[in-house]
């Protein structure tokens, strides 16, 4: 962890995070028709939440030449290899795609990473989130040993390709190579769709799970208690990265010293953010703002992720309610300020 001493009395402990996982390029399909191209890959979507909440991370993703984005955070770039692309095909009838919200096609993949190339230092917290198998056993492994908590997305472990078409596929994740890990991952986050591919009563026994479940908001999942975590109403647009942002709250959340409970309903929120826009979202700086002070109240920088892993027993905050309307209130003011946007220039 780093200090940073801003006065001789005032101390502020900044985690240090290490987020590993391929940038993309995503092209969404509607009816045949392309309507949207953006940048994607889980580890922009958590970029964007932990930058726009001042949360410092090392971000080890991998890039082609072809990579047409300008990012905060630089990838390396791999000379001989294409950015991992994908296209994502939705329809306005959901049951011709057997009532999945979307078919995705891996279309190119980037190289792989290797535990060469994650940094020689340790760090408070870990995130691995790749999309398209970059994430080989032995670099989980190595995150595992340098990072004191590591919070996993599913999809990074268990997605397949088709060999002529790159459709995704999922898989059992006893039947990867990751299976032997679980018992190092402090937080494993899927979505309803890949839940049944975790076996989540066995995963829970040694981590906390994380349920996503769409406009129903998501469940948590421990030994010791699961709760339902309420959604944020959001007109949908695109739902790529929901569960992206959703997992860069949570782990802000966490990180700034909130209960697993709060830190899931500030997932929850960036969430419905993030299904409203196309690509990854741009958020309203006075919201943004009216989180951090939230954020600076309820839980001051310099009691930092202490209860990321600690035994606290495993229910919803006093404060939960609260915080909740707090959220909801600063999103039906979004609404307001846009609706007066609109007014002014229609
Ligand atoms: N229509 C919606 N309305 C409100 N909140 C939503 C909606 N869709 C998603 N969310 C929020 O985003 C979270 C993640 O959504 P979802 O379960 O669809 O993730 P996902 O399928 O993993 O997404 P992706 O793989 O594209 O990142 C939900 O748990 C919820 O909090
Ligand atoms: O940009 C998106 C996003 O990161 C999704 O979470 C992932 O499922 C897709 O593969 C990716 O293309």
């Amino acid at each position: 962890m780093v200090k940073q001493v801003l006065e001789e009395s005032e101390t502020v402990v900044v985690r240090r995070g290490l987020v590993v996982g391929n940038y993309c390029h995503d092209v969404l399909i509607r009816d045949d028709r392309v309507v949207g191209e953006s940048l994607g890959g889980a580890a922009s979507f958590v970029s964007n939440v932990f930058d726009n909440l001042s949360i410092p991370c090392h971000y080890v993703s991998k890039v082609g030449p072809d990579f047409a984005y300008s990012v905060s955070h630089h990838p390396i770039s791999c000379p001989s290899s294409m950015t991992t692309l994908f296209h994502a095909y939705f329809t306005s009838d959901p049951d011709s795609i057997g009532n999945h919200d979307r078919v995705l096609k891996r279309i190119h993949a980037c190289d792989p990473i290797t535990p060469s190339d994650l940094p020689e230092s340790q760090f408070d917290f870990g995130l691995a989130v790749g999309v398209a198998g970059e994430i080989l056993p032995e670099t989980l492994e190595r995150m595992l040993d340098i990072c004191r908590v590591v919070f996993v997305d599913i999809q990074a472990l268990i997605r397949v390709f088709d060999p002529v078409d790159g459709t995704v596929k999922l898989v059992g994740l006893r039947e990867t190579g990751f299976f032997h890990l679980l018992p190092r991952i402090g937080f494993l986050k899927a979505s309803a769709e890949e839940a049944p591919f975790v076996d989540v009563e066995q995963a829970r026994k040694s981590c906390c799970v994380v349920v996503t479940d769409g406009k129903n908001g998501c469940r948590i999942f421990r030994e010791d208690g699961e709760m339902q975590i309420l959604p944020f109403p959001a007109v949908q647009v695109d739902p790529t990265g929901a569960g992206d942002s959703l997992l860069g709250g949570f782990v802000a959340g966490l990180i700034r010293g909130l209960a697993v409970s709060d830190a899931a309903l500030l997932g929850n929120f960036f969430g419905s953010l993030t299904v409203a826009q196309i690509g990854v979202p741009k958020f309203d700086s006075r919201l943004l703002q009216r989180i951090k002070d939230e954020l600076d109240r309820k839980a001051p920088w310099t009691d930092g992720c202490e209860r990321i892993d600690d035994g606290a027993e495993f229910k919803k905050s006093a404060e939960h309610e609260e915080f909740q309307a707090y959220l909801t209130r600063a999103a039906k003011l979004l609404s307001t300020y846009h609706a007066q946007e609109d007014q002014l220039d229609p």
